[in-house]
Order: structure tokens, then C-alpha cells, then sequence
């Protein structure tokens, strides 16, 4: 049975992402999305599972900066998960009694407007994960009034639900990733996506260009594209890419190569299935036998014939 690190404690989000994707895993929860990921490198678990972004909130930047860094990890799956917000509190609180709320970073910024309409005066205070925020305002004597957390987590640790849904969107989703050490990939199902980190040459006019070029000339449609700062310095970024598409695919090993050639460095960081089951539509002149005509072709000219 494999062992999976997670964002705990129990109750998380990501705790419910990991029972859908990996349900017989034996399961290891971690402080926060660092020390999962450190479990996985470490051995101490088979792999994590962790949020990598939010519809509303955009990238998960801890999720991102932890994969272009440190010992190689990469992505085998990916599941996109509805997140339903629920106010809870200890017994007999009232709202008016909410002075310090806890939750997660993400949570605050999917909850602003609940808790600017309904808790104008309350702070609202960063926890290390939904549940973490829910466990400790069930402690008697917690300094915090409130936890913004999944329901599940309330009836966990044994608080009341004094609002449900309180999120600014009823139709928020976030995507989790399950991570493994390098070994093995899942096999191309035609709708795959792949994941990798580039860190430019060097700063010139068009750089950005050049690496978009690379995925545009072959057909490569990307999902997502962040940038992000390297650490050496105002200006000084990397770039995170996701596309449609398997690295066992031409047009993406081909992309590929384009980019090791004209980048400092790319940390590929897997191809996986998608989760909404989406299959591309491949660009004339772009899939597999394509390329493999186009390469016969190329020998047969070096080869001296017509
Ligand atoms: O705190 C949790 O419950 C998590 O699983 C983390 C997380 C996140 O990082 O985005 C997951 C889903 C929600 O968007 C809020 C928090």
C-alpha cells in the first residue's frame, strides 16, 4: 500500500484530494506543503499530494517555488476539487463574538467578501491550512473566535457550522497534484498535460518570446504560465509552464528540445493525464506521424536522393 504525505492535519482539502486520487493509500499528514513534499524526497512517504492553484486565487506560489527547487519531484496525477467554505465556531459563539478568525491564506482571499459583508471588524488570521485553523479554535482557551474551513473539518474537531458556503463563488475550484520521485510516468492518454520550470539565458528583448515560440511553432497550447522571482534580485524571474500534451508526444519532445537549447536550465516536472478528460484538438502537420514523415523525408535528402 503506497504512503502518501499531505497538508494536514485532518480535514484538509487537500486530505479529501488525496482520498479521491490515491483511496487505498495509507496516508502521512504534514505540517505544511513543504514538509510533505520533504517526506517524498526524503522516502519517508511514496509520494504527497498538494494544492498547486485556485480558480479564484490563482497559484499555490509555495507549491510552485518547491518543485523548480531542491531534489526533483514529479507530477503523476492531477484532480480538480470544488472547495465549499464553512464558518465554525466552538458552542454558543454568535457572530457578533468573532474577534480573530483563522484559516488558511487561500481561504481568506476565496472568503474576502463573507467576511468584510459579515465581520467588517474581525481579524483575520493566516494558519498553516484549513484544518490546523479549525483544530485550534477548538481548543478551550484558543485566542481565535472562528476557523474557515471545510465542514468536514468542523465535525471533526467538533465545532458548530454558524455559516455555510461562504465563499465569494459558489463554482471555486482547486487543483491538487500527486508527486512522486522520479521513476516511472504515466503512459500518453492523449489528453495529458505536461509540467516544467525554465530559467532564461539571460535578460533580453524577446526572451519570453523565444521560449513561447518553442511550444507555439509546434501546436503545444499552454494552460498556464507564471513567473516567478529566482531570489538573485529585483527583475530576475523563472517561468513556470503547463501545456496540453505528453512528453511522449513529437510536438512536445520537440518543444522540449527547443527549450533545453535555448534556456540556462528545465526542470521537467512531469506528464500526466488531465482531470477534465479534455482531448486536444492537434494542429495540422503536428501529431506523431507527422513529424515522423517529415524526419523520413529529411533523411532522404541527406541521403543524396531527390
Ligand atoms: O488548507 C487546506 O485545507 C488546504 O488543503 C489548502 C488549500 C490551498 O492551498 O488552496 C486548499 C484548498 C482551498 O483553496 C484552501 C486551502
Amino acid at each position: 500500500m503506497p504512503k502518501l504525505a499531505y497538508l494536514g492535519p485532518e480535514g484538509t482539502f487537500t486530505e479529501e484530494a488525496l482520498r479521491i486520487l490515491a483511496p487505498e493509500a495509507d496516508r502521512l499528514p504534514s505540517a505544511n506543503v513543504s514538509a510533505a513534499l520533504d517526506a517524498a524526497r526524503r522516502g519517508e512517504a511514496d509520494g504527497a499530494v498538494v494544492p498547486l492553484e485556485n480558480s479564484l486565487e490563482g497559484a499555490i506560489t509555495t507549491t510552485l517555488d518547491e518543485l523548480a527547487w531542491g531534489d526533483p519531484l514529479l507530477i503523476t496525477a492531477e484532480l480538480l476539487l470544488p472547495v465549499e467554505f464553512s464558518l465554525l465556531v466552538r458552542k454558543n459563539t454568535t457572530m457578533a463574538q468573532i474577534k480573530r478568525v483563522f484559516t488558511h491564506p487561500a481561504a481568506i482571499t476565496q472568503c474576502r467578501g463573507f467576511t468584510a459583508r459579515e465581520l467588517p471588524d474581525a481579524m483575520v488570521i493566516a494558519a498553516p491550512s484549513t484544518a490546523a485553523a479549525a483544530q485550534e479554535v477548538a481548543l478551550p482557551g484558543s485566542p481565535y473566535d472562528a476557523a474557515i474551513a471545510a465542514r468536514i473539518a468542523g465535525e471533526h474537531y467538533g465545532l458548530v457550522e454558524l455559516a455555510a458556503n461562504i465563499g465569494d463563488r459558489a463554482d471555486t475550484v482547486t487543483r491538487f497534484v500527486r508527486v512522486s520521485r522520479p521513476g516511472s510516468m504515466p503512459e500518453p492518454t492523449g489528453s495529458d498535460r505536461t509540467s516544467l520550470v525554465a530559467f532564461l539565458n539571460d535578460d533580453h528583448p524577446g526572451a519570453l518570446l523565444e521560449m513561447l515560440t518553442e511550444f507555439s511553432v509546434r501546436g503545444v497550447n499552454l494552460t498556464r504560465i507564471e513567473s516567478r522571482p529566482t531570489g538573485d534580485g529585483i527583475g530576475r524571474y523563472f517561468f513556470h509552464f503547463d501545456f496540453e500534451g505528453h512528453v511522449a508526444d513529437a510536438r512536445v519532445g520537440e518543444a522540449l528540445s527547443g527549450l533545453h537549447r535555448i534556456c540556462t536550465d528545465v526542470r521537467f516536472l512531469g506528464s500526466y493525464p488531465r482531470a477534465d478528460r479534455f482531448f486536444p484538438q492537434i494542429k495540422r502537420g503536428m501529431a506523431d506521424a507527422d513529424f515522423a514523415e517529415a524526419e523520413g523525408w529529411l533523411a532522404r535528402i541527406r541521403g543524396g536522393q531527390a
